[in-house]
């Protein structure tokens, strides 16, 4: 699949990939999680932990890297800041919260690219620029390269209109995928539609549930709330240094409009309790 080329300057990022395997038994994979990480937060970090678990106990492969590739400003999604602040929200995030997380700026600086063509950019950089990885013989092995996603990301896969049949099938048929279940998104009614690439999808339980997503994110900060613990704290210091996501409101330090804020928050806290009260709270086994 073509796309218009890399962005000026371009350098695929590598210095954190594991070029040799740790067990020749087990199928090399990179994980890529592409988004808007609009802005980044500890659950897209975590949905990499998740997997590396999930794959060590459950599948025959071995993940010698992962991949954070935040979506080309031409997607136009509401809430999406400059693809500079996403990617530097992003470096911030893996530099200083992991050890073997890398962001690929490829498709944040250039034109919107479809997520297949995104896989296939990888596929050609580490397998046929690199050369994929060894064993500790030195035999040579291609590595895979699989989509990592939400549920709510998978769900979309069967909505008329949104996903071609022929990416689709490049995505789950050539590389596969591993889903983290998310709150509020039916992982059984996403993957049925998926069915002809089920041996290609590997669904991956939430054992600690977390609902943190960007829009939220965003809405605290417009309303003056904290966002501590809902995404690194260097990353929150760089937003508040840019006075990203304020757009909608006067700047978080002025008291009566955090008042304001605070009154409309507990209005609307009084409303969604009224509305609920009638039934128990859901409880997730
Ligand atoms: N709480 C979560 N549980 C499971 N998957 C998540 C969660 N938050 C984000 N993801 C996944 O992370 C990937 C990147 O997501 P994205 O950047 O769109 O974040 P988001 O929080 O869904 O953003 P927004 O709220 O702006 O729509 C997607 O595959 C998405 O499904
Ligand atoms: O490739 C496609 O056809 C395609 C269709 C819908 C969404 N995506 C990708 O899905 C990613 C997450 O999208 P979103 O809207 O959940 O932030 C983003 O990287 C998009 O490029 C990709």
């Amino acid at each position: 699949m073509s796309t218009d080329g890399p962005p000026n300057n371009y350098r695929f990022p590598h210095e954190r990939l594991r070029r040799v395997l740790q067990d020749a038994s087990k199928q090399p994979v990179v994980l890529v999680a592409c988004g808007s990480f609009s802005p980044v937060t500890y659950l897209h970090l975590r949905m990499f932990e998740m997997a590396i678990d999930y794959a060590r106990q459950n599948a025959d492969f071995e993940i010698v890297g992962g991949y954070l590739s935040p979506v080309s400003d031409m997607y136009k999604k509401p809430g999406l800041l400059s693809a500079e602040h996403r990617v530097n929200m992003c470096n911030i995030a893996a530099s200083r919260d992991s050890t073997w997380l890398m962001v690929d700026p490829w498709e944040a600086f250039q034109s919107y690219q479809r997520t297949a063509v995104v896989l296939d950019h990888f596929d050609h950089e580490i397998n046929d620029v690199l050369g994929g990885v060894q064993t500790e013989d030195g035999e040579h092995r291609r590595v895979r390269i699989m989509l990592l996603a939400g549920s709510d990301l998978i769900s979309t896969m069967s909505e008329p209109g949104v996903w071609s049949e022929e990416d689709l099938d490049h995505i789950l048929g050539r590389y596969g995928c591993f889903i983290v279940e998310r709150a509020g998104s039916d992982i059984t009614q996403a993957t049925d539609a998926l069915a002809k690439w089920r041996h290609n999808i590997y669904i991956i339980s939430q054992m600690i549930q977390n609902d943190v997503s960007s829009t939220k994110v965003r809405l605290f900060l417009r309303r003056g709330l904290s966002v501590r613990y809902l995404l690194p704290a260097s990353v929150i210091e760089y937003i508040d240094q840019n006075g990203l996501y304020l757009d909608e409101g006067p700047n978080h330090t002025d008291l009566q409009y955090r008042q304001q804020l605070h009154r409309d928050w507990d209005r609307e806290h009084e409303k969604s309790t009224a509305s609920s009260s009638t039934s128990a709270p859901s409880v997730k086994s």
